[in-house]
C-alpha cells in the first residue's frame, strides 16, 4: 500500500508551519493535525475519539485507547500528538513512521498543556483541529501540570498526556505534585504544597488592582470598591449587540454643526471626529440625557468637553481619579479652555478663587471637575452647585467612569451611588454618563440610579482596529533577551509599557533592559509617591521610553503615542488584558500588544490569589474563573484574538474584519491565512 502521507511531529503550530515550509514539495493538498497513539507498539491516528474508534473497526488488533487504558489500569498508554500531512480518504491506512521531530529545545512553553479546540471541524477538510504544547519540565518549578480541555468534547483519559513520555522527552523534573485545571467543569484543585513555594513572598509584593485601588483615589475613604463583585463577562455574550444605539438619530446637520467643526479644528486642533463623537455632541447640544459606552482611548472626553465650550454655563464633571482629573484640567487650560478642579489637594485660597470665578454673573469657568465624594459630602460645593442651577448656569453634569455607580460594575464605589441626588436637586440639568466597561445590567443600573429620562444611548464597538495582538511562548529567563531584541528591532525610541506580575519583576526587568542599552524605568506601588510621579512624568515627556510596571500603572494615563504594550506575565483576566493592551495606540496609529505566556506565571498568579485570606469563596472563584478565561485566550492558537476578547466583553465580532488590515491582523488569523495559502 503506497504511503499517502507523512507525519511531521512537533508541539506547536509554528513548528508545524516551519516543518511544512521545509517540505514544500509534498503532493497532498490537505494537511491537518492528528493525534496519534502508540498502542501495543503500533502507531494509530485520529483527532477525535470517533475517528479513533472507526480506525479501530478497521484494524482489530489495535485496541481503542480508552479500552487500552481500562485494560491497563496503570494508564501506561503512549499518547502524543503529531502534525500530520494526510490524505483524508486514506485515513484508515497505516501510519508512516515519524519523519520530522521538532527539537525539544524549540519547545519552550513551560507547562504541560493539552488543548482540544472544538471550534473547528475534524479532519475531513484538513482543518487544524488538535494542537499540543509541551515543555521541559526542568523549566517548571515544582512541575505543576495542567490539562485544559477547551472544547465541547468531554475530556477523556486520552486527552491527558502520558507522564512517562513527557518526562522522557522533556526533562527530569519531579512530577508528583499535580495541579489539575479543568476548563469544562470549572473545577480547580490545587496542590497544597504550592503555598510552600510562596514562602517569603507577601501580598505586598504584588499590585493587584483591587488591593491598590485606593492609591489612585482622592482619599482612603473613597476606596471602598466592592471586591465581591467580580463578574463573568462571558455570561453576557451578545447582549452588547442587542443593545439600543441611538447614533443614527443624531447624524444629521444641525444649526450648531458649523461651529462644532470650527471648535474641533481650532480649539482642539483635531481634523475629524472619531466614530460616534459627532452624534454624541449633537445629542448633548440638544440637551438629552446620554449614556456612552466607548472603549478605552475612544475619545470620550471630547464628547462632553466640546459641548461644554459651546453651551452657556458651567459643565460639572465627576470623575473618580485624582490623577486623571488634574491631567484633564491641565490639558484644557493649555488649550485656553477655562477649567478647574476641587480635589483634596487644592489649597484653601485656590478653592476660594474657584468659588469666586463661579459666583460672578457669567461664570469664568467652563468646566469644573469634582470627585464623587466632594459632591456628596461637601455642603459648600453642593450650595455652590445649587446657586449655579438657580441662576441657570449649570449647563450639564458629566459622570465619568459611570460603571462605578453599579453594584454589578467591577469598580463599584458607594459614593457614586449617592449621585442620584443630582437628578433630585437639579432636575432640569442633562446628565451624560460615560464608561468604557459596562454590561447591560450595569447600564440599566446606571440609568435607574440616576433617573435618566429618555436617555440616548451610544455604544461603540470595542474593537481596537489599530492594535496588533500576538501571544508569544515565554521561555524562562531568555524572555529578557527576547523583549530586548523586540524593542531594539522594532521600537527603538518608541514609547512602550511592559507589565509585570510583581514589583521585584519590574525592578529586575528595568535593570536588565538598561544593561542591554534600553532606557527603562520601573513603576509600582512599592515606590514612594514622589518617585512614582517623577517616573510617570518623565515617561510622559519622552525623557525615557519604556516603563516597566505593575498594574498600578495606567489608569487615566493618556499618552497617545504608546507603540507597544508587552505583558511579561499573564494578566488576571481578559478584561484586564483588554484594558492594559488598550493603553497602546490611543492616537489611532498602529500599536502592538505582545503577551509572553507560560503556565508558570498562571501558577504564580493562582498562588497569589489564594494568599489573600480575606477573600470570600465566591470572590476567589470569580478570580479563578477570570484567570481561567485568560488562560484559554493565551492558549488558543486558532481563533481570532479580537473575536475572543470582544466575545468576552459581550460583543459579537466578525472575524473577517481582522483580516482586513495586514498591519494589525492578529497572530492567529495570520497563521490561519498562511495555512490557507498553502491549500490547507
Ligand atoms: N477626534 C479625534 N481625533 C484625534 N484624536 C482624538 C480625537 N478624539 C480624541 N482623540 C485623542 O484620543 C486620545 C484618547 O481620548 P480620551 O482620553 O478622551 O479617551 P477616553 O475614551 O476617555 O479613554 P479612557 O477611557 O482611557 O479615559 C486622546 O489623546 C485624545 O486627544
Amino acid at each position: 500500500m503506497p504511503q499517502k502521507y507523512d507525519i511531521i511531529m512537533g508541539d506547536k503550530f509554528e513548528e508545524f508551519h516551519q516543518a511544512f515550509k521545509d517540505v514544500k514539495k509534498c503532493e497532498s493538498k490537505k494537511f491537518c493535525f492528528k493525534k496519534s497513539f502508540k498502542i501495543n507498539g503500533k502507531e494509530t491516528i485520529g483527532s477525535k475519539k470517533n475517528e479513533f474508534n472507526s480506525l479501530n473497526h478497521n484494524n482489530k488488533q489495535i485496541l481503542n485507547n480508552e479500552e487500552y487504558i481500562q485494560n491497563h489500569p496503570e494508564g501506561n498508554s503512549k499518547s502524543k500528538y503529531v502534525f500530520k500531512r494526510v490524505d483524508p480518504v486514506d485515513l484508515k491506512n497505516s501510519v508512516q513512521p515519524i519523519q520530522h521531530k521538532a527539537k525539544s529545545s524549540q519547545i519552550n512553553n513551560t507547562n504541560k498543556v493539552t488543548i482540544i479546540n472544538s471550534s473547528l471541524n475534524p479532519s475531513k477538510e484538513g482543518y487544524i483541529d488538535v494542537q499540543q504544547t509541551k515543555a521541559k519540565s526542568s523549566q517548571i518549578s515544582n512541575t505543576n501540570k495542567v490539562t485544559i480541555i477547551n472544547s465541547s468534547l468531554n475530556p477523556s483519559k486520552e486527552d491527558f498526556m502520558d507522564d512517562e513520555e513527557f518526562e522522557r522527552r522533556f526533562g527530569n523534573g519531579e512530577t508528583s505534585n499535580q495541579l489539575h485545571l479543568n476548563c469544562n467543569n470549572l473545577e480547580y484543585s490545587f496542590n497544597k504544597s504550592s503555598e510552600e513555594e510562596m514562602k517569603g513572598i507577601t501580598l505586598n509584593d504584588f499590585d493587584l488592582s483591587d488591593i491598590n485601588w485606593e492609591e489612585h483615589f482622592d482619599s482612603k475613604e473613597e476606596s471602598k470598591c466592592n471586591k465581591n463583585n467580580l463578574q463573568t463577562q462571558s455570561s453576557v455574550l451578545n447582549q452588547f449587540n442587542r443593545r439600543k444605539d441611538d447614533s443614527e438619530e443624531f447624524q444629521g446637520t444641525y444649526p450648531h454643526s458649523e461651529i462644532v467643526f470650527e471648535t474641533l479644528n481650532h480649539k482642539f486642533g483635531l481634523q475629524s471626529f472619531r466614530p460616534h463623537q459627532r452624534e454624541i455632541i449633537n445629542a448633548s447640544l440638544n440637551s438629552h440625557d446620554i449614556f456612552v459606552l466607548m472603549p478605552t482611548g475612544g475619545g470620550k472626553s471630547l464628547c462632553y468637553q466640546l459641548p461644554a465650550i459651546l453651551a452657556p454655563g458651567v459643565t460639572i464633571v465627576i470623575s473618580p481619579l485624582r490623577a486623571l482629573i488634574s491631567d484633564q484640567v491641565d490639558k484644557l487650560n493649555a488649550l485656553d479652555i477655562p477649567s478647574a478642579h476641587l480635589c483634596s489637594d487644592v489649597s484653601k485660597s485656590d478653592t476660594n478663587t474657584i468659588f469666586n470665578k463661579l459666583c460672578v454673573r457669567e461664570p469664568l469657568l467652563k468646566l469644573l471637575y469634582l470627585t464623587p465624594e466632594k459632591i456628596v459630602s461637601s455642603c459648600k460645593v453642593l450650595d455652590m452647585l445649587k446657586n449655579l442651577y438657580e441662576r441657570d448656569k449649570l449647563a450639564r453634569v458629566v459622570i465619568d467612569e459611570a460603571h462605578c455607580l453599579s453594584q454589578w460594575g467591577h469598580d463599584f464605589r458607594p459614593d457614586y451611588k449617592q449621585l442620584s441626588l443630582i437628578r433630585r436637586q437639579f432636575s432640569k440639568v442633562p446628565i451624560i454618563c460615560l464608561t468604557a466597561t459596562a454590561t447591560k445590567q450595569v447600564q440599566g443600573d446606571v440609568v435607574n440610579i440616576l433617573h435618566l429620562k429618555d436617555v440616548k444611548t451610544f455604544i461603540r464597538s470595542f474593537n481596537r482596529p489599530n492594535i496588533k495582538y500576538k501571544v508569544i511562548p515565554k521561555s524562562g529567563k531568555n524572555v529578557i533577551n527576547e523583549i530586548a531584541a523586540l524593542i531594539k528591532s522594532k521600537f527603538l525610541k518608541k514609547s512602550g509599557i511592559i507589565y509585570c506580575l510583581c514589583r521585584a519583576d519590574c525592578d529586575n526587568l528595568a535593570k536588565d533592559l538598561c544593561r542591554v542599552g534600553i532606557k527603562a524605568k520601573p513603576y509600582h506601588a512599592g515606590m514612594a509617591d514622589k518617585a512614582r510621579e517623577k517616573q510617570q512624568r518623565e515617561w510622559m515627556q519622552d525623557q525615557f521610553h519604556v516603563i516597566v510596571a505593575t498594574i498600578a500603572f495606567g489608569m487615566g494615563i493618556d499618552k497617545p503615542d504608546v507603540r507597544f504594550v508587552i505583558h511579561n506575565s499573564i494578566p488576571k483576566s481578559v478584561e484586564a488584558f483588554y484594558q492594559e493592551s488598550g493603553r497602546g495606540g490611543r492616537d489611532g496609529k498602529v500599536s502592538y500588544s505582545y503577551l509572553f505566556y507560560n503556565y508558570n506565571d498562571v501558577v504564580r498568579l493562582q498562588k497569589l490569589i489564594t494568599m489573600d485570606r480575606s477573600m470570600k469563596k465566591h470572590t476567589l472563584d470569580g478570580h479563578f474563573e477570570s484567570l481561567k478565561q485568560m488562560v484559554s485566550y493565551a492558549e488558543n492558537k486558532v481563533d481570532c484574538r479580537r473575536y475572543l476578547q470582544l466575545v468576552h466583553l459581550g460583543e459579537y465580532f466578525d472575524k473577517k474584519l481582522c483580516l482586513q488590515d495586514k498591519d494589525t491582523i492578529c497572530d492567529n488569523c495570520e497563521n490561519v491565512t498562511e495555512y490557507k495559502k498553502y491549500g490547507c
